[in-house]
């Protein structure tokens, strides 16, 4: 099955050449047109889609007659003529068009105008732009196209005339047609050489950034689509048309930003593939890999200029049958294929929000427990912890094991089965406060026998016969503590015996922040005002880590993913009542602050949670994306948790990002706030009268330093995001020696530490719990 749509891509040229091919061989049909033959072809050459100018030559010489004056006075008549135009926004003529039918349009993706100026400075180009815009999506909607693709952006500094007159159009036509904006992958004249994987970098390239932005910097143009897609208000209906023309950037964090962006399409001209030693079109490993990445958000691969003969083997359908190999090796996708893997199982949750379970305040449904017990590691990692834990006690003892929130009963089965691997005596109480799950629990105990005894209710509340050695729970949510298993086990915690153990013994929460366009989006078309303050459970896909390890500049920051506090069990410090239950709930409040390095510019748009969890000794439970490889490897049963943000949140290479995360407590709920503020390292030139090393004191390099214009910005501490991009990947600011207490960087410029420039900040999230809580 294919999950990559494959489209050829066709030039005016190639339809002229087309044209007049089909004239020369006579070639007519009356049930047939050019495009409808061009279809065929494609679809035999294996292509799903075709793409093709909605408008040709005779529309764009018609558009440049009545809009351009090249400095001279139109005629009255043209200008009548460009009036009534401006005045109807139309209509076509018959012959300016290449697609005029409906069948034509089936599998036909439109390219709008090239040569509109949507961000020309000129107010009158601009307008008229605007208007012919209107014009082609219009006729592109009334032909029910899939999808347009836009020219790309001309100019950075006008970008916003761009991203406004597409919003404009976004709003004032109510179709189905994606609007697709083309956006190279970088802008070459504004990253050096040293910062791309291979050499070549085409002369005729669309953009051009008036104000060249620093060496090196490789954000110019995700920047303006960011611009775009803020402007249009994250509008579903707005994509983007990755071009690859370029070579790829060696910057892994530049290229995982792109590919969690609403990448539709992906454009490969033929000359971006390399010759094999055959002579066949292949594409580079860094190509291959970021393609593959790309793949499991299924975009449409837009191939151009393949009938070109860049290549000397493999004729034009070699391009094509290369990408297809691509896909049939993406191992995201030949894994999601597979039964019994974790793309397979979470098929249709990818990116889906979903409100955390209240398994406490209510019941859940036997489809639930269900889908629990699929799970081929969990129930595997809970029976080796007791079986550790019961091989730990002595052969001839007998153990009271106690499983609170035994569910349908799997974990009291494993328990069972530790007993007799250990061969170790022992029975098992299994207590549930769910009614309905309490019914299958005595269907199962026909099985169990008098090995185990059922108590109904809330561990809060019931009393277990005698002191239990090992007390069993699965109570954790995503973030650990979320589902309120702190409380809970506070309940059970009576039962224990006083060397008695609680399986889990422990479990930490974990925090990165993530950019995730299309998380943000699902957010926002949630209608309902609490929709940006609650936490949800996601399998992530389009998500991106924002953090880098590594310290940031100052070296102050933490690791990419960060602990935010651990609960422990049993717990001996809070204070109980007569009948062994803590007095208030404040010991479970916990708070966390921290500080991550931002690598490269991105947009924050909220936090993802994860958790580890000891179960016994070094058998654990893990969703942190390092460590669950090793601890607990295809498990499936916790998805993270996606605390959003109401607004996004810019943030320039290299600054750093404060957390703050606070779990509070309430009589009957315990909920989550969330905040986070940002900040850049200042950089300013060394103090002249204390030499950082003695063998470069002030001098010759440092005022060679401050004679270029970077340096003279250095040393006013500019709070810009141009301080920021200064500080870019390929090393203008070089390695950072901290053996004197500021920190030196390698270009002659000092980053004080704790010397930072507050940037931004985002609202508090969900105060008092108004919009996202866990009853107790
Ligand atoms: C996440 S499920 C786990 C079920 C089962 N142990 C499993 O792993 O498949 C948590 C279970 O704990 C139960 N539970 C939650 N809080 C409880 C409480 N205070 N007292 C008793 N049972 C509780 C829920 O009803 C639910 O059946």
């Amino acid at each position: 099955m294919s999950h990559v749509p494959l489209a050829a891509v066709f030039s005016q040229d190639d339809l002229d050449q087309l044209e007049k091919t089909e004239k020369r061989l006579e070639i007519t049909a009356s049930d047939s047109t050019p495009l409808l033959r061009l279809l065929k072809v494609s679809s035999e050459d294996g292509y799903d889609l075709i793409c093709v100018p909605l408008a040709n030559e005779t529309w764009k010489s018609r558009w440049k007659k009545m809009c351009l004056t090249d400095g001279e006075k139109q005629s009255e008549e043209v200008e009548r003529l460009a009036e009534d135009w401006r005045a109807s926004e139309g209509p076509f003529l018959r012959e300016e068009m290449n697609i005029t039918r409906l069948d034509e349009a089936m599998g036909t993706i439109g390219m709008v105008s090239d040569w509109l100026e949507l961000d020309s400075p000129d107010d009158g180009l601009r307008y008229d732009s605007e208007i012919a815009l209107k014009q082609e999506l219009s006729y592109a909607a009334y032909l029910s196209l899939q999808a347009v693709i836009l020219p790309p952006p001309r100019n950075r500094q006008n970008v916003a005339d761009y991203g406004r007159a597409v919003s404009a159009c976004l709003n004032s036509t109510s179709s189905y047609t994606q609007i697709s904006i083309r956006i190279p992958i970088y802008d070459p004249r504004s990253a050096s050489r040293n910062s791309i994987a291979e050499e070549t970098i085409p002369e005729d390239m669309p953009l051009s950034v008036n104000a060249r932005a620093p060496d090196g910097d490789l954000s110019t143009t995700w920047e303006m689509w960011d611009v775009i897609r803020s402007i249009c208000g994250y509008n579903p209906r707005l994509s983007l048309t990755l071009d690859l023309s370029l070579p790829l950037p060696l910057s892994s964090g530049v290229l995982s930003r792109w590919s969690t962006e609403p990448c539709h399409h992906i454009l490969l001209p033929s000359t971006s593939f390399i010759s094999n030693a055959k002579g066949y079109p292949v594409l580079t490993k860094a190509t291959q890999n970021f393609l593959r990445k790309c793949f499991k958000h299924h975009p449409t691969i837009l191939l151009s200029r393949t009938r070109t003969r860049v290549h000397q083997s493999g004729g034009h359908m070699a391009y094509a049958q290369y990408v297809r190999h691509l896909e049939r090796t993406a191992p995201e996708l030949v894994a999601a294929d597979q039964p019994g893997t974790l793309e397979n199982f979470a098929k249709g949750y990818w990116d889906y929000l979903q409100a955390p379970l209240q398994p406490l305040m209510d019941n859940l449904g036997s489809g639930t427990y269900d889908t629990f017990e699929r799970d081929p590691v969990k129930y595997e990692r809970y029976e080796e912890a007791v079986f550790l834990a019961l091989s730990d006690r002595s052969p001839t003892s007998r153990t009271v094991i106690c499983v609170v929130g035994a569910g349908r009963g799997p974990i009291v089965t494993r328990c069972l089965a530790a007993l007799d691997r250990s061969k170790r005596d022992g029975l098992v109480y299994a207590v549930e406060k769910n009614p309905n799950a309490f019914v299958t629990l005595q269907e199962q105990k026909v099985h169990w026998k008098d090995r185990v005894l059922l108590i109904y209710g809330d561990m809060r509340r019931i009393q277990v016969p005698e002191p239990v050695d090992i007390l069993v729970s699965e109570l954790l949510g995503s973030f650990g503590d979320n589902e309120a298993s702190p409380e809970c086990l506070d309940g059970a915690m009576r039962f224990l015996a006083p060397d008695g153990i609680s399986i889990p013994s422990s479990y930490t929460a974990y925090l990165s922040p993530i950019s995730s366009p299309k998380l943000h989006n699902e957010v926002l078309q949630n209608s309902s005002k609490s929709s940006a303050e609650t936490p949800y459970v996601v399998m992530f896909q389009a998500v991106n880590t924002l953090s880098g390890d590594g310290g940031g500049l100052r070296g102050v920051c933490g690791t990419k993913i960060q602990e935010c506090w651990t609960f422990e069990h049993p717990r001996r410090e809070a204070v109980l009542n007569e009948q062994g239950l803590p007095i208030t709930n404040t010991h479970n409040t916990r708070s966390a602050k921290l500080n991550f390095h931002i690598p490269n510019a991105g947009i924050l748009h909220g936090l993802a949670g994860y958790f580890e969890a000891v179960l016994y000794r070094d058998v654990g439970l893990s969703i942190h994306p390092e460590s669950q490889p090793y601890i607990s490897p295809n498990m499936l049963s916790w998805f993270p948790l996606f605390f959003p943000l109401k607004d996004p949140l810019y943030l320039p290479s290299n600054s750093e990002l404060t957390v703050s995360i606070w779990r509070l407590t309430g009589r009957s709920k315990i909920w989550y706030e969330w905040y986070a503020e940002s900040f850049l390292p200042v950089l300013s030139p060394p103090p002249p009268l204390r030499p950082l090393t003695p063998r470069e004191p002030d001098g010759p390099s440092h005022q060679k330093t401050m004679s270029t214009p970077t340096a003279k910005l250095l040393s006013v501490n500019l709070p810009s995001p141009l301080v920021s991009a200064l500080a870019s990947p390929t090393g203008i600011l070089g390695t950072i020696d901290t053996s004197e207490g500021g920190l030196r960087m390698g270009g002659g410029t000092d980053i004080a530490a704790g010397t930072v420039i507050k940037i931004g900040q985002t609202a508090l999230h969900n105060p008092e719990g108004r919009g996202s809580w866990t009853g107790l």
